[in-house]
């Protein structure tokens, strides 16, 4: 973590209105000896946006993040902030917004003092200050701990004490880097919806990093997986859930099924796979050859059982597992030399037994075929 100053700079210019682009990155790239860690970052993001960085970790979130911020200086590219170049200005003048992990609150000082600290630097009268200070403690739910001070909050509080920090001075665009990580399951559920009722209620920009899909899922206007210091898909939830571009995305949001196959015919409607376990999967149309290998990607939410012989394929429900409302179930394809499991999810109400014989089922549309790039089997490679 580099040396930081959270606080703006009293010669930070006036936040961008609400209009145009608040933020646009062009082509960054940061190499650490010899190692890419962002190769070639862009993106565009609109006003009133949440955003985030999706990834495993190493994947180049944080460093992209910290480029922005203006803690980390990129190799090459742009970044621009309401219309200005600020990609070599220090990060106090930036006028960006900060939260992190780490709280950074002022220990000596009351939650208020904390709070009121980014306006006291920017000269704010009193009046407007207080009023100011006091509406956004408000918001956060944080009026009767004013006079707190950090060690006597709970880590949850704390970080809506850095949150309102972060905005009390409305910066154009707010960056958070794994806010939420250090609280448990219960509080960083609250304070998500917490996260994204603030932030709608004032259209604020925010560019969020997380490792954890559900997190992302729940915040995002759009999400931008990241692999390997590259974007692999910068899109909707609802798009990535239902046409991720690469495998990566398939697997990495909504832990696809893959099912191996050639693809048999090709038309504006629809692709057609011949499943190794013998069965056809009809998927929505892609751009691969006719003949190619390939892997059929869908998600368990989105199979369905079906009578046996009905469906794309025939198997065995070899466990059921009741998750609350829901039943996971994995079922062991019969026929061909694939002998991966499926994994379903089915309301439990529609739980089949253990042992029972079973179709599966799926509606082209949720069907995405990738290009496989394992060898050949029957090419002998
Ligand atoms: N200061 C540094 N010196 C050398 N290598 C670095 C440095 N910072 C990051 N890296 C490398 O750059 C790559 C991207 O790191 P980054 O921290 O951006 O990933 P991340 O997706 O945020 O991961 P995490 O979720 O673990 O924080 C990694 O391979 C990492 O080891």
């Amino acid at each position: 973590m580099p040396d930081i100053d959270l606080m703006p700079s009293r010669t930070t210019p006036a936040p961008a209105t609400g209009t145009g682009k608040p933020l646009s990155v062009k082509a960054l790239r940061k190499t650490y000896s010899g190692v890419t860690a962002v190769d070639e970052v862009s993106m565009e993001i609109a006003a009133g946006e949440f955003v985030t960085f999706l990834g495993s970790s190493g994947s180049g979130k944080t460093t992209t993040l910290m480029m922005i911020a203006g803690f980390c200086e990129p190799d090459s590219g742009s970044i621009v902030v309401g219309g200005r170049d600020v990609t070599r200005l220090a990060p106090q003048k930036r006028g960006l917004g900060f939260v992190f992990q780490q709280y950074l609150l002022f220990p000596h000082m009351t939650v208020w003092e904390n709070v009121a600290f980014p306006l006291q630097l920017r000269d704010i009268p009193k009046a407007e200050l207080r009023r100011r200070v006091g509406e956004t403690l408000e918001m956060a739910g944080l009026s009767a701990m004013a006079r707190r001070r950090p060690r006597e909050l709970s880590g949850g509080q704390q970080q809506r004490v850095a949150l309102c920090r972060a905005l009390v001075y409305r910066p154009p665009v707010i960056l958070m880097d794994e806010p939420l990580g250090a609280l448990d399951k219960k509080l960083r559920d609250q304070l998500q919806t917490e996260i994204k009722r603030i932030q709608q209620e004032l259209g604020l920009t925010v560019i969020y990093v997380t490792h954890d899909q559900e997190e992302a899922l729940v915040l995002s206007d759009r999400i931008a997986v990241m692999r390997d210091g590259l974007i692999d898909q910068f899109d909707t939830p609802q798009e990535l859930f239902e046409r991720p571009r690469t495998p990566f995305v398939a697997d990495f949001l909504g832990a696809a099924n893959f099912l191996p196959g050639r693809l048999q015919q090709q038309t504006s409607e629809h692709t057609l796979v011949r499943l190794d376990t013998g069965g056809l999967l009809k998927a929505r149309p892609q751009s691969a050859m006719e003949g190619t290998r390939v892997r059929a990607a869908v998600q368990p939410g989105r199979l369905a059982l079906c009578p046996p012989g009905d469906g794309f394929c025939t198997g065995t429900v070899e466990t059921v597992t009741y998750v609350g409302t829901l039943v996971r179930v994995t079922v062991r394809p019969v026929g061909g030399a694939a002998t991966e499991l499926v994994r379903l999810e089915l309301p439990a109400g529609r739980a089949p037994a253990l042992g029972e014989n079973v179709g599966l089922t799926a509606d082209p549309a949720n069907v995405s075929v990738f290009p496989d790039v394992l060898p050949d089997p029957e090419s002998g490679g």
